[in-house]
C-alpha cells in the first residue's frame, strides 16, 4: 500500500507511448481524462487524509490502436501556495493548515470571525466536468478549474459563488441531451437560510468561447430546497435524475456549521465537522423538472449514507432509483493515510458494506389508500412504499447486491430504464480489487480481477452504432503493487468482460477517483447510436476541442 498511498507521484509531462498487448478497437479514438490525489506531502508537512492530496490529472490518448500517457499536477492556487511555501498552507478535507497570516492566499481566506464559512480550497481533485467545449477539474467546494484536456494545463479558476449562492457543490453533475449541466450545491446560512440549490449551467452558445464567453456566466438556480436544519445541512456526494424528476437525498450525514466556523481556532479539520446521526431519518426530495418544484408528497426512509447514485427512471407511475448505500458514515474514516500502510488489512476493514439498493416511489399517492398499505404494485421489485398519514410515504428499498462502488452506466440510459451497472468491486477494504458488471435483470455479475492489481472506476464507451446497452468497451486505469508489473490501461469488452487489450506504461501512476472519456472530433462513438434520442446522451458524448 506504500506504493499507492505513501509516495508523491512524479508528473509525466511528455506523453509516453504505452506497450499495447491485444487489440484496441479501431473506432476507439479519444482521451481518457482522469483526476485524483497525487501528492501527499509538501516539504516536511504531510496531509492526513487521502482526499487531501494535491490533484494530479492524467490522460490516456488513444489513437489508431496506440496509447499515450501523460500526467500533470493541477496548478491550483492551493498547489502554488503550498509549493512556494514548501509546506501545506491551505486546509483540505482532513488537514487544517496554518499559513503565515501576513500572506493572504485566498482573498477572504482567514477572516474567520467575520465570515461564518471560510473560503475553501481550489485543489480540484475529484472529477472532470464537461461544459460545452470546456473541461473543468472539480472538487466539492465552490471552486472549479478549467483545464486543457490535451495538454493538462491549468486555466482559469471559477468560483460558483460569483453566479449562484453555493459554498459547496458536488463533483457529480448530470448532463442532458441539449448540453445543459445540472448540479446541486449547499448554500450555508445565506440570508438566514441554509438550502440545497439545484443549478443549471445552460448549454453554451456555439462558438461562444471564441468570443470569450464562459457558459458559467449564464448559470441559473433551477430550484432550491430548504435544509431541515439551518446549522446542520446534509453532506452529499451526488444526486439522481430521471427524465422528469431530480432525486436529492437529505441524509443524516451532516456538516455541523458551528463546528466548521470554529474549526480553525480549535485546530481540527473539516472532516471532524461531519457526523452521522443514526437517530434521524433520510428525507427523499423529488423535484419535478417540468415545474421546477418539489412534488407535494413527503418521502422518507431509514438512516443511511449514500455517496454514489447509480441511475433513476420512471415506470408505471413510479420513480425508481438505485443508490449505493452504507449503514453509517464510517467510509471516509477509512481513508486516513495513517491507516493506508502495511497494516492496511487490519486498519481499513469496511464496517459497513456498500450495498446497491433500489428505491421505488409512487408519484401519485391515492388519497383514499389506507395508512400502512404498500403503494408499489410493480411486479419487478420487492421495494415497498408505505402510506403514512399527512401525505407522507415511508420507503423500504430492495437490496440488489453488495460490494459495488464507483458505479458507472451507459450514460445514454441515464434517467432511462437500464439493465447494467459497471462498478469497482470491494471486498474487505474500500480500495477496489476488481471490476464488476452487474446485471439488474438476472441479478448476476461478471468480474475482472488480477493479483496485485487495484482498478480505478470503470468507464463505459459505446461502440459506434450500438443497439444494445452493453455494446461497447470498459476502460479502467489499473495500478499495480507488484514491482514487476507496470500500471496499465485495461480495455474490456463490456458484453463479455473479456480483455481486449492493455496498454502498460513504465511510469508511476496514481489511483484516481473519477474522470471521463472525450471522443475525438468526428468520431463520437455515440453519434450513430439509435439510443441517441435518450435525453442524456449528447453532452456526454460530444467531441473535444482541438487545441
Ligand atoms: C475541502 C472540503 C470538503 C471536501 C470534501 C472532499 C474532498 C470529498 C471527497 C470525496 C471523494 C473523493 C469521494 C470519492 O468518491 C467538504 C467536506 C465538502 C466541506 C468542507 C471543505
Ligand atoms: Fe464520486
Amino acid at each position: 500500500m506504500e506504493i499507492i498511498f505513501g509516495r508523491n507521484k512524479k508528473e509525466q509531462l511528455e506523453p509516453v507511448r504505452a506497450r499495447v498487448t491485444g487489440k484496441i478497437p479501431a473506432w476507439l479514438q479519444g482521451i481518457l481524462l482522469r483526476n485524483g490525489p497525487g501528492m501527499h506531502t509538501v516539504g516536511e508537512t504531510r496531509y492526513n487524509h487521502w482526499f487531501d492530496g494535491l490533484a494530479l490529472l492524467h490522460s490516456f490518448t488513444i489513437r489508431d490502436g496506440e496509447v499515450y500517457y501523460r500526467s500533470k499536477y493541477l496548478r491550483s492556487d492551493t498547489y502554488t501556495a503550498n509549493i512556494e511555501a514548501n509546506r501545506i498552507v491551505v486546509s483540505e478535507f482532513g488537514t487544517m493548515a496554518y499559513p503565515d497570516p501576513c500572506k493572504n492566499i485566498f482573498s477572504k481566506a482567514f477572516s474567520y470571525l467575520s465570515h461564518t464559512i471560510p473560503d475553501f480550497t481550489d485543489n480540484c481533485l475529484i472529477n472532470i466536468m464537461r461544459c460545452g467545449e470546456d473541461f473543468y477539474a472539480t472538487t466539492e467546494t465552490s471552486y472549479i478549474r478549467r483545464i486543457n484536456p490535451q495538454t493538462l494545463e491549468t486555466l482559469e479558476k471559477v468560483d460558483f459563488r460569483k453566479y449562484v449562492a453555493v459554498n459547496l457543490a458536488t463533483s457529480h453533475p448530470h448532463y442532458d441531451a441539449a448540453g445543459n449541466v445540472l448540479n446541486v450545491g449547499t448554500s450555508i446560512v445565506d440570508k438566514g437560510k441554509t438550502k440545497y440549490v439545484i443549478f443549471k449551467i445552460p448549454a453554451p452558445v456555439p462558438g461562444g468561447r471564441k468570443e470569450g464567453r464562459s457558459p458559467l456566466k449564464d448559470t441559473e438556480v433551477f430550484c432550491s430546497i430548504a435544509a431541515h436544519s439551518l446549522l446542520s445541512p446534509s453532506y452529499y456526494h451526488s444526486f439522481g435524475v430521471s427524465e422528469n424528476y431530480i432525486i436529492f437525498l437529505e441524509q443524516p450525514f451532516k456538516l455541523d456549521i458551528l463546528k466548521m466556523a470554529t474549526a480553525y481556532i480549535r485546530g481540527v479539520s473539516w472532516a471532524s465537522c461531519l457526523a452521522f446521526h443514526g437517530e434521524d431519518k433520510t428525507h427523499i426530495h423529488i423535484i419535478d423538472r417540468r415545474t421546477r418544484k418539489p412534488v407535494p408528497t413527503k418521502y422518507h426512509t431509514d438512516p443511511m449514507v449514500v455517496f454514489h447514485h447509480v441511475n433513476a427512471y420512471e415506470e408505471d407511475g413510479c420513480l425508481l432509483f438505485d443508490v449505493i448505500t452504507y449503514e453509517d458514515g464510517s467510509l471516509y474514516q477509512l481513508f486516513y493515510l495513517a491507516n493506508l500502510n502495511e497494516d492496511f488489512k487490519e486498519n481499513s476493514r469496511l464496517t459497513s458494506m456498500p450495498t446497491l439498493k433500489r428505491f421505488v416511489l409512487p408519484l401519485h399517492v391515492d388519497k383514499n389508500a389506507e395508512v400502512g398499505s404498500n403503494l408499489i404494485k410493480l411486479s419487478s421489485t420487492t421495494a415497498r412504499a408505505l402510506k403514512e398519514k399527512d401525505d407522507q410515504v415511508y420507503c423500504q428499498p430492495e437490496l440488489l447486491c453488495e460490494g459495488l462502488e464507483l458505479p458507472h452506466i451507459n450514460y445514454a440510459h441515464n434517467g432511462q430504464p437500464y439493465r447494467y451497472i459497471f462498478a469497482a468491486g470491494v471486498q474487505w477494504s474500500p480500495i477496489p480489487t476488481k471490476i464488476i458488471k452487474y446485471d439488474i435483470l438476472t441479478k448476476s455479475s461478471l468480474t475482472w480481477r488480477e493479483e496485485h492489481c487495484w482498478p480505478a472506476e470503470p468507464l463505459f464507451v459505446p461502440t459506434p452504432g450500438a443497439k444494445d446497452e452493453d455494446d461497447g468497451i470498459i476502460l479502467s486505469a489499473i495500478v499495480s503493487t507488484d514491482p514487476q508489473k507496470s500500471p496499465f490501461l485495461l480495455v474490456l469488452d463490456a458484453r463479455t468482460f473479456t480483455e481486449l487489450a492493455r496498454a502498460s506504461v513504465d511510469v508511476e501512476m496514481h489511483l484516481d477517483f473519477h474522470g471521463l472519456f472525450i471522443p475525438d472530433a468526428g468520431r463520437d462513438p455515440g453519434k450513430q447510436a439509435p439510443s441517441q434520442e435518450a435525453p442524456a446522451r449528447a453532452a456526454a458524448g460530444r467531441a473535444a476541442p482541438r487545441t
